[in-house]
Parts: C-alpha cells; structure tokens; sequence
C-alpha cells in the first residue's frame, strides 16, 4: 500500500482527492493536513464524510511526516516552502497549484506576484499533463499538475501543434468555468449575489495559464507561441468548456482532421473524441476523469474550432493528480478514476 498525504485538508481539491482516493485499492490515506483545523475532526467540516474517513485533520510538520508521497492541494506561494525538506528526505511530492509549473522564473514573479521556488528545486518538477506525460519512479521527484484551463487547451491543442496544422500565432481560446474554479475561500466575484444569473471575462491579458499554455504549446512545437486566452465565469458550480479557434495551415476536411484525433487519442482512456458533429457539455464529464472533445472544420474559412469540455476538479485537478500518480507508481492509469460521469 502506497501511504499518502493531502495538504489544504479543508479546500475543494483536497476534498476531491478524498472522494477519489477512498475507492483507490493501492493506496492508504495516512494524512490530512489543514493549516486552519489541525486537531480537528474532518466531518465537522465536511459532514457528508460522516465516519468513511478515519483520520482527522493535523498539522504538516516536515521532518516527522512519514509516507511515500504528499498532494499539496493549497494555494500558489505555499508548498514551495514545503517541498524542498519532503524530497531531501525521499517523499515524493504531487502540486495541484502552479508553484512549480513554470520554468521561467521571471515569468512566475509576474504572473504569481511572488517569488518563485529556488531554480535548483524548480528543476526538479516535472511538469506532467498525464496523457503526455514522461514521468517515472526513479528520476521523479515533484510533479507539477497542470491547471484546469491548461489541461483542457493542450489535450485540445496538442494533435495541431504535434502534426503541425495550424498557423501558430492564430490561436484563440475562449474559456468558461464554474465557480468551483475559485476555491473554497470567499472573495467577492463568487458570491451568490455577484456570481448567479450572471456571466463575465476576468484576467484579461494577466491570466497565470496564459504562459503555462504558451510554455508547454512552445516546447511541443520547437517555437515561440502566443495564445490569447479568455477567461470567463458562469454560473454552474463545477465545469469547463473551452472553445478553441485556429487557422488551418492548409485544406484539411473535417473528416481527415477528426480521424487524426480519434488515432492520437486511440490509448488514452479519459480522452473521449465525440462523432462529427457532436460538440460536448460539461455535464457530460461531471463528477469523471475525462476530457471530451469535439471538432469543426470550417473549410470555406479554412478555421478549426475545437469545444472541449473536463471538470475543473477532477480532470482539471484532483482526478488528473490520481491519474499521474498512477503513471508515477506503475499502477493501472484509471484505478480510482473508473468513474461515469454524473448526469444530469
Ligand atoms: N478548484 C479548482 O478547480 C482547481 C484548483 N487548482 C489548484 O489547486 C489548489 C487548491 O485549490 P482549491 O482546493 O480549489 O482551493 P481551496 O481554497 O478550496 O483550498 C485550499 C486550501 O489550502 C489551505 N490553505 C489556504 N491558505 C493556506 C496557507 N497560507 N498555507 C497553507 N495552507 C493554506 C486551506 O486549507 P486548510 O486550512 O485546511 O489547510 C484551503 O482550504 C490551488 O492551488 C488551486 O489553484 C487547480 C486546478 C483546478
Ligand atoms: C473561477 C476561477 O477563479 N478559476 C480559477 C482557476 C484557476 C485554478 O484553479 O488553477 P490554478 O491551479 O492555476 O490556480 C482562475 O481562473 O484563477
């Protein structure tokens, strides 16, 4: 059994993971770190827990925790300040928050409006999208989960950029997610009042995706790409939808293009590449692991546009998070993860 932790004990992510984990046969969830309720009993917090989690909230004392691998599901600035002793002392560490998925340091302090990890630690993650991902046991040591609107941009962008379709500076992503995005703290735009009934863009040019998308879009194609990007939020509580717009570099049917996705797909359990003409919704992954993808080929225009629907927190975080640890770990990709969405 695989002995694990979760850091931000008493967040959505930390919450998801539980779910999740709970039903994982080769893992034992030894700890649960809260920050805010260490000692506390954790269906105080969550009630619909009840008895099914048998330990209670503690606090993360670095030099005494002893298990095999650590799920920070906290906020940006804080498991940098954790993880270098963990992995001196052999803990392996997965983050769900963007402390190490960029390389670029002056591109964190812009973006995160901090300073980042140490270089020497930041080179040590290994940024993992888990349908492409090249972690492994021995040389692993921190993943770097992605973000939930970068997960649902490069599973979308990766076969163009990969087979070189599309003219790399067209790329427009219009995205839309839940409020579930926001995390469970309060802050005004998420309050019922503000948020209900209503619908806006936010982070205009200053997203923290943005360069995440850009860095992983530019490696995979060996240049220098620039995306703009467009956040919104609606009002639904879990969910992303992003809408992809590119320009083809040359006539390419809607059926060659489709087919190309089913193939690059072919292996890869959570990505569900929908029937011509069939465009996905959010609430046909809630709750699951999978990625749905649906394209159009505009051939008069010479456009594509790629809808792509995951939940924020399971694909988008917690769920994709299990499924890099069941890479990392060599246990099946979809243990703890088998799971239909649910609907409606
Ligand atoms: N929500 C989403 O859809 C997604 C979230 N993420 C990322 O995952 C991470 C967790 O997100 P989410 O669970 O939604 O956020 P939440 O705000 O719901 O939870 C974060 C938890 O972290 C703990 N925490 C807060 N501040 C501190 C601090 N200064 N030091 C230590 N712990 C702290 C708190 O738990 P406690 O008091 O119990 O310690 C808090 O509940 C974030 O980095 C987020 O950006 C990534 C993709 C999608
Ligand atoms: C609605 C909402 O605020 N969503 C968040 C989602 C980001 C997220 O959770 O991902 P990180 O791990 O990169 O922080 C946002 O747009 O910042």
């Amino acid at each position: 059994m695989l002995e694990i932790g979760i850091v931000g004990g008493s967040g959505y992510g930390a919450i998801e993971l539980i779910r999740l984990l709970k039903q994982h046969k080769e893992v034992n969830i030894k700890y649960v770190f809260s920050h805010s309720k260490s000692g506390e009993d954790i269906k105080e917090t969550f009630p619909h827990l009840q008895d099914n989690i048998n330990v209670p909230f503690s606090s993360l004392d670095v030099d005494k925790v002893d298990c095999d691998l650590i799920f920070f599901a906290t906020p940006s600035n804080v498991s940098k300040h954790f993880i270098p002793k963990l992995i001196e002392r052999g803990i392996k560490v997965i983050d769900l928050s963007g402390d190490f998925r960029l390389k670029d340091p002056a591109l964190y302090e812009k973006y995160y409006g901090e300073k980042p990890a140490e270089q020497s630690i930041l080179d040590k993650a290994n940024y993992s999208l888990a349908e492409w991902s090249d972690i492994n046991n021995d040389s692993t040591k921190i993943i770097a989960n992605p973000g939930c609107f970068p997960t649902a941009t490069l599973l979308s962008l990766h076969p163009l950029l990969k087979n070189n379709l599309i003219n790399k500076e067209s790329i427009i992503i219009d995205a839309k997610t839940g409020i579930s995005g926001a995390g469970r703290s309060l802050s005004q735009n998420v309050h019922y009042g503000e948020a209900n009934e209503n619908f806006s863009a936010y982070k205009l040019g200053t997203h923290k995706h943005t360069p995440e998308i850009e860095q992983y879009l530019s490696k995979l194609s060996g240049s220098d790409i620039k995306v703009m990007f467009t956040p919104h939020l609606v009002p639904m509580t879990r969910g992303i939808l992003a809408t992809i717009y590119v320009d083809l570099n040359e006539q390419i049917s809607e059926e060659a293009l489709h087919k190309m996705y089913i193939k690059t797909y072919q292996n890869k359990p959570f990505v569900r590449i929908r029937k011509i003409g069939e465009f996905p919704k959010t609430k046909e992954v809630l709750g699951s692991n999978f990625c749905d993808i649906g394209i159009y080929v505009d051939e008069e225009r010479n456009k594509a546009v790629i809808v792509t629907v995951i939940d924020n927190l399971v694909k988008g975080a917690s769920g994709q998070a299990i499924q890099n640890m069941n890479i990392l770990y060599g246990f099946n990709e979809d243990e703890g993860l088998n799971l239909l969405p649910v609907y409606p």
